[in-house]
């Protein structure tokens, strides 16, 4: 038998959600490119994931309204948020932190019908932007901004972070990137989430799951260390140079490659487009140019492709987000993927435990104490 490890090209589950055939990801059955040259709205997409079609015009607004009504957050959160950014801890912790401590404040969360659970995914959901946003505003020493119920899902998150009124121009784009990091089949956290849920776990663990998962740098962490890297770059001032000496090193370049897609990543195409439109003629330009001299001499050098953390680096840099919270604003889109993940473990559950093979050594004799010598020996 031939064993690919690291889980590669094997099927863990059946899935509604969303499928990558022949590079086109689709969200139940509807491809990226119908949902965002329509212009879909995060919060349809978010319905669509979670029941599988798309609202009606009555149910985008209630659920809509839903979202809204539960977007503020207790004091008792903020107050948590507050000794966070005291304690100067990655903001992926501190979200991956105040998601659990939702769950440990609602009084629900043991309760695991399908409609307590509906109502906790609504609580997580609609506070995730709240969250990320009164924790970049504290940790400047700003007050935190109460959502407000005139405006969108986008709209909302880029108020709460400055207080400005968001323009057309930065909603679009935002609710376009949410749209865009919605679902993406069995990605590592998503996998993750639906191991804990095939526990019977509660809601908030596995979401807590999935944030810690999205954190590393071989998947959601990327976005953040995409921008270091053009930092990097533009301070050392020769792309080439700086680039070769990590390939050299055999480290891996942020933004680039894929376990699944080798030849595109369809929503790479949308980013690239918004990077461009948002910098063009704007200081932020050079990151876009910076972007294209990356993607040329990696494409030729290695061959690799870039991926959904790549051109999305720019833009978030481009709406005025701190490199440092780019994998939060992925984790406040993937967190509907990660929901519409669980609702269907849940229904279809099968405990997700697959094997490891052994390659210690066996059938050691025990040694009493008093006969052991010390031996330091290398593990690997
Ligand atoms: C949202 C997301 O999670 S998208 C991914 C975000 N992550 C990143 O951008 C981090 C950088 N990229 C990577 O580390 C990888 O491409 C991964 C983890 C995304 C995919 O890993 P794999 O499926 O194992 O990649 P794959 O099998 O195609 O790798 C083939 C070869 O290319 C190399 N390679 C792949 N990506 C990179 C990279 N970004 N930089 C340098 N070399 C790379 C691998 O080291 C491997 O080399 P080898 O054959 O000499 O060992
Ligand atoms: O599917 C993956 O392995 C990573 C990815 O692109 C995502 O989670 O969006």
């Amino acid at each position: 038998m031939t064993i690919e490890f690291g889980l590669r090209g094997t099927f863990a589950c059946e899935t509604r959600i969303s499928s990558i055939i022949d590079d086109e990801l689709a969200y139940a059955g509807y491809s990226i490119e119908e949902l965002v040259d329509n212009n879909a709205s995060f919060e349809e997409t978010i319905f669509l994931l979670w029941h599988l079609r798309l609202p009606n015009e009555d149910e985008l607004l209630a659920f809509t309204e839903m979202l809204n009504q539960n977007m503020a957050i207790s004091d008792v959160i903020e107050a948590s948020l507050k000794i966070q950014c005291r304690q100067n801890l990655h903001p992926m912790s501190v979200l991956r932190s105040t998601v659990s401590l939702l769950g440990v404040f609602d009084r629900q969360a043991e309760v695991s019908t399908p409609e307590a659970t509906y109502e906790q995914a609504i609580n997580i959901q609609s506070k995730m932007p709240t969250i990320i946003a009164a924790f970049s505003r504290l940790r400047r020493g700003l007050d935190p901004i109460s959502p407000r119920s005139d405006l969108s899902f986008a709209g909302n998150f880029i108020y709460m972070l400055e207080g400005n009124e968001p323009t057309d121009v930065q909603i679009e784009a935002l609710n376009k990137g949410l749209v865009l990091h919605a679902d993406h089949e069995l990605n590592a956290s998503t996998f993750a989430t639906r191991v804990c849920a095939s526990t019977l776990s509660d809601l908030y663990s596995c979401i807590t799951t999935g944030i810690g998962t999205l954190k590393g740098s071989l998947h959601g962490g990327a976005n953040e260390r995409v921008f270091e890297m053009l930092e990097g770059i533009a301070e050392n001032g020769d792309t080439e140079a700086y680039l070769q000496k990590r390939l050299d090193s055999k480290e891996k370049i942020m933004g680039f490659g894929h376990r699944v897609y080798k030849t595109v990543d369809p929503r790479q195409k949308y980013l690239k487009e918004m990077a461009y439109e948002l910098t063009k003629g704007t200081d932020d330009e050079k990151w876009y140019t910076l972007s294209l001299e990356v993607e040329a001499f990696i494409r030729e050098k290695k061959g690799l492709i870039p991926n959904v953390d790549f051109y999305s680096a720019t833009v978030y840099h481009s709406l005025d987000i701190e490199s440092d919270l780019f994998t939060l604003i992925f984790a406040m889109s993937r967190v509907s993927g990660w929901i519409a993940h669980v609702f269907e473990q849940q229904n279809e559950n099968n405990l997700m435990r697959p094997r490891s093979k052994y390659m210690g050594p066996t059938s050691l004799t025990y040694v009493p104490m008093a006969d052991r010598q010390v031996i330091y020996k290398e593990v690997n």
